[in-house]
């Protein structure tokens, strides 16, 4: 039993533990309301039996008066007949007739003149009387007495309290019993919503976000406008926007999760400063690249990481510049010279940009940096090897005409003059070929130094090429002062050199040209320089010559050639040449170069560049330039047509033709005229005509670019070779200068150049084509190297347009 009992218990346990905490989380309002609905029902019912009670009272005391006033009316003259006859009988049987009827108790009769006649019993309490005289009507009335009749209240007040009892009894339950309905009522429609709302509200987080509150009760459209309804929709609609912004921020917090990954992780070294400059943030890669922590430069001005031998005055005024250029145009771009923690200097790109919020003020800036050391390396090695000769480490003609012009300019300001002196070694080739090319190389080392020997600190000696040398002499006070060095240098060749184990007599021959009785002009003096120097090789070898003006008609040479090519059109000596340019891996024909031969019938088949200096000086190079394209296009058309396959064609840009302003619109209208694709035509253009840098220069390009022509820079390591420039323009192609690829296989500074340029030229995004190939071992190195074409006589010399038509004939048949 007591086991059954126990079980009982247990199971009714939750149920009752369950309405306990329903009624203790729904009593105090639903308490509340019961009480107030008592408070305000009892009252109201109360006062309501009040008035009713009341009213009942006063309606049995009417009823008690009426009753006094029928009995009046019923018994006055009965009494008074009864009281004149003296009839006591009858008397005795009216008062107790009277006293028979309900709520009377006592009567009193005064009788005239003074006896009185009492009967009931006087009542307690409250009572209510009524008197009334007993007159005998006869001829005229006669006062026989006086009645007192008292009804006692008794019976109403318990009447009263009776029925105040009753009504008070019925009243509570009733009140009660509704209060209890009511208030079923009220939680089942309200409050049990409330509390499941309470319940969601107090349960919602972010992991219960996605479930929607729901109340238990219809989906009806009333039950969705009452209060409760729009409660529950606020909720859930918070609940909502609630789960969209937890949404939006985990979107945003993977974003910056994922920018600032990158940010860490970025190739690129990067410093966020604080809007005074001051480093907040660091990622790894300029921990590696420097070797500092955060630590150690958190909270310090980018400055004191640039290279520490540059005071910290120019530092302040580098970073000044900085951050106004980031100031005014919003980014500074440049080259700085960085050092790393263990004091090692290394040459850095740097981007400085400023930080922005969504109202474009600046809240900070960002510094990317990228080691450009070894760029900078190959780029000095490539400016030196641009500018001095390797054989002999002397300056080389660029250089020396640079000198030249600056030695000028400040003759120009001193009023001093200026010596150019030009140095051919006699016999030179006769040499190098019976004692072969390393007695040559040695000769022209040994010279080289016995020349520079002969002269001031501040004058340059130059290796043209071959075995011709110039000499600028700055600062002279007189013409005499060049024929004094000019001595001495003859001087130094009266001793043999040591050739190949022998002994050899070297002379050399020397013209001079001076600034400015000679011309002002650079390129002038030199030509003057020149004659001088054939003059003195006339008069014997060993010697020098001074410019006179009469040698000038040496150059008329120079002037029958310019007018033979003034005539050279029309007369259609002009042919074009075509040399095949190859892919490296596969061995296939890519496309072909055009080169300009000039057949004419005074001076033979003259080569390019022989001729275009001089087209280029006289302008003649616009008109020639036009027609090479032209028949270039004509020429890849054609091929096309043969083949069935697109071969591309390029051509030579010479930098004067290049500017002219019809340039453009030439190269347009010979591609639409030759029906040839864009991006066929190749232009072949120097590295120094982008050198200038100039805004024009980009423009054309771009405008090249647009239309599809591809773009080479052609003799890439002759110029300044600055790789950065590259960048700036739309280049697809880069062509290193055979001077490089002929020694590829012997010099290893060659070898490490052309590899370096292979690698920079791809990580700009370029092509590379390798010019004068002669030789097969060389292929294997481009190939290993990943030189993408290459092109020279290993494959074949120029060809004549016919020649090049049945190459391509057999090298088709040959691949195939
Ligand atoms: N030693 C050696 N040389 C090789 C080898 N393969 C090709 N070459 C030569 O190297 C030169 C390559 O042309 P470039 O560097 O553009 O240099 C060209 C180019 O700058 C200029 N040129 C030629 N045709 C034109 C033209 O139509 N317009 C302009 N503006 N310049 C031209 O004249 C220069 C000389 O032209 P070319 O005498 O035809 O000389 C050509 C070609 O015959 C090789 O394996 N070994």
């Amino acid at each position: 039993m007591s086991d059954t009992s126990q079980g009982g218990l247990v199971t009714e346990m939750p149920d009752i533990t369950t309405r306990l905490k329903r009624i203790r989380t729904a009593s105090p309002l639903s308490i509340r309301l019961l009480a107030w609905i008592l408070l305000f029902s009892s009252a109201f019912t109360l006062l309501a039996s009040c008035i009713q009670i009341y009213s009942d009272y006063r309606q049995d005391l009417n009823k008690i008066q009426q009753r006094l006033d029928v009995i009046e009316a019923g018994y006055s003259s009965s009494l008074a007949r009864s009281l004149w006859a003296l009839d006591q009988k009858s008397l005795q049987t009216q008062m107790e007739g009277i006293l028979s009827l309900p709520d009377i108790d006592h009567l009193r009769l005064r009788i005239e003149p003074d006896s009185e006649l009492v009967m009931g019993q006087s009542p307690r309490g409250d009572v209510l009387s009524h008197s009334f005289d007993l007159v005998y009507r006869d001829d005229e009335p006669f006062n026989l007495g006086r009645i007192t009749i008292t009804a006692g209240l008794e019976r109403v007040y318990q009447d009263l309290r009776h029925r105040v009892g009753v009504i008070i009894a019925t009243q509570f339950f009733t009140i009660f019993f509704i209060s209890i309905l009511i208030l079923w009522i009220f939680r089942h429609l309200v409050t049990r919503h409330l509390t499941a709302m309470a319940g969601y509200t107090r349960d919602l987080s972010l992991k219960t976000l996605s479930r929607p509150l729901k109340l238990e009760r219809p989906d009806t459209p009333g039950n969705r406008r009452d209060e409760l309804g729009l409660v529950t929709d606020a909720i859930n609609e918070m609940r909502e926007r609630l789960n969209e912004d937890v949404a939006r921020r985990e979107r945003d917090a993977a974003d910056i999760l994922k920018f600032s990954q990158a940010i860490e992780q970025s190739p690129s070294s990067v410093l966020i400063c604080d809007r005074q400059w001051h480093i907040e943030y660091a990622n790894q890669k300029f921990s590696q690249l420097t070797g500092y922590t955060q630590d150690d430069i958190i909270g310090k001005h980018p400055s004191a990481l640039v290279d520490q031998s540059m005071n910290s005055r120019e530092a302040w005024h580098l970073w000044q510049a900085i951050r106004l250029q980031v100031k005014r145009v919003g980014v500074w771009q440049g080259e700085v010279n960085s050092v790393r923690r263990n004091g090692e200097r290394y040459w850095e790109q740097l981007v400085v940009t400023p930080i922005k919020d969504s109202n474009s003020d600046t809240t900070g800036y960002l510094i990317l940096g990228e080691d450009i050391s070894i760029r900078k390396r190959y780029e000095q090695q490539l400016l030196r090897q641009a500018n001095y000769d390797v054989l002999t480490g002397l300056p080389n003609r660029m250089l020396a005409l640079d000198r030249l012009k600056l030695a000028i300019a400040q003759a120009r300001r001193d009023e001093t003059q200026v010596g150019v002196m030009f140095l051919d070694l006699d016999n030179f080739k006769h040499i190098n070929d019976t004692l072969g090319h390393d007695a040559g190389d040695t000769l022209l080392i040994e010279a080289s130094k016995r020349v520079s020997s002969c002269l001031r600190g501040t004058s340059t000696v130059a290796r043209l090429g071959g075995d011709e040398f110039l000499v600028v002499l700055p600062g002279l006070s007189g013409p005499d002062a060049a024929c004094q060095v000019a001595d001495r240098i003859l001087k130094t060749f009266s001793t043999p050199f040591m050739l190949g184990g022998q002994e050899v007599f070297v002379t050399t021959s020397i013209g001079i040209a001076t600034f400015p009785q000679d011309s002002d002009n650079s390129g002038t003096l030199l030509q003057h320089a020149d004659a001088a120097m054939y003059e003195a090789k006339h008069k014997g070898k060993s010697a020098y010559s001074r410019f006179t003006p009469e040698m000038t008609e040496i150059s008329h040479e120079r002037l029958q050639m310019e007018s033979y090519m003034r005539k050279a059109m029309e007369l259609g000596e002009f042919e074009l040449y075509f040399q095949p340019i190859i892919d490296t891996h596969s061995g296939k024909l890519v496309s072909a170069e055009a080169l300009l031969r000039w057949n004419n019938l005074a001076l033979g088949m003259v080569m390019p560049d022989r001729f275009i200096p001089l087209a280029e000086e006289t302008g003649l190079i616009i008109p020639i330039g036009e027609w090479v394209i032209q028949e270039a296009c004509k020429a890849a058309r054609n091929w096309q047509t043969l083949t069935g396959n697109p071969i591309g064609v390029a051509v030579n840009v010479s930098p004067r033709q290049f500017r002219d302003p019809g340039f453009t619109d030439a190269v347009m209208r010979a591609l639409d005229a030759s029906g040839l694709s864009a991006e066929l035509l190749e232009l072949e253009i120097t590295e120094r005509l982008i050198l200038d840098n100039s805004i024009e220069t980009a423009d054309i390009l771009r405008k090249l670019d647009r239309s599809g022509i591809r773009l080479t820079v052609d003799d890439f390591g002759t110029g300044y070779s600055a790789l950065s420039y590259l960048k700036s323009y739309p280049f697809d192609t880069l062509k290193i200068d055979k001077s490089f690829i002929q020694d590829v296989l012997t010099e290893n500074d060659d070898a490490s150049l052309v590899r370096a340029i292979i690698t920079m030229a791809h990580s700009l995004g370029l092509k590379v084509v390798a010019e004068g190939v002669e030789a097969e071992a060389q292929t294997h190195f481009l190939k290993e190297e990943h030189c993408d074409y290459s092109q020279g006589y290993f494959y074949s010399t120029p060809l004549p347009e016919q020649d090049f038509i049945q190459w391509l004939d057999t090298n088709e048949r040959a691949s195939t």
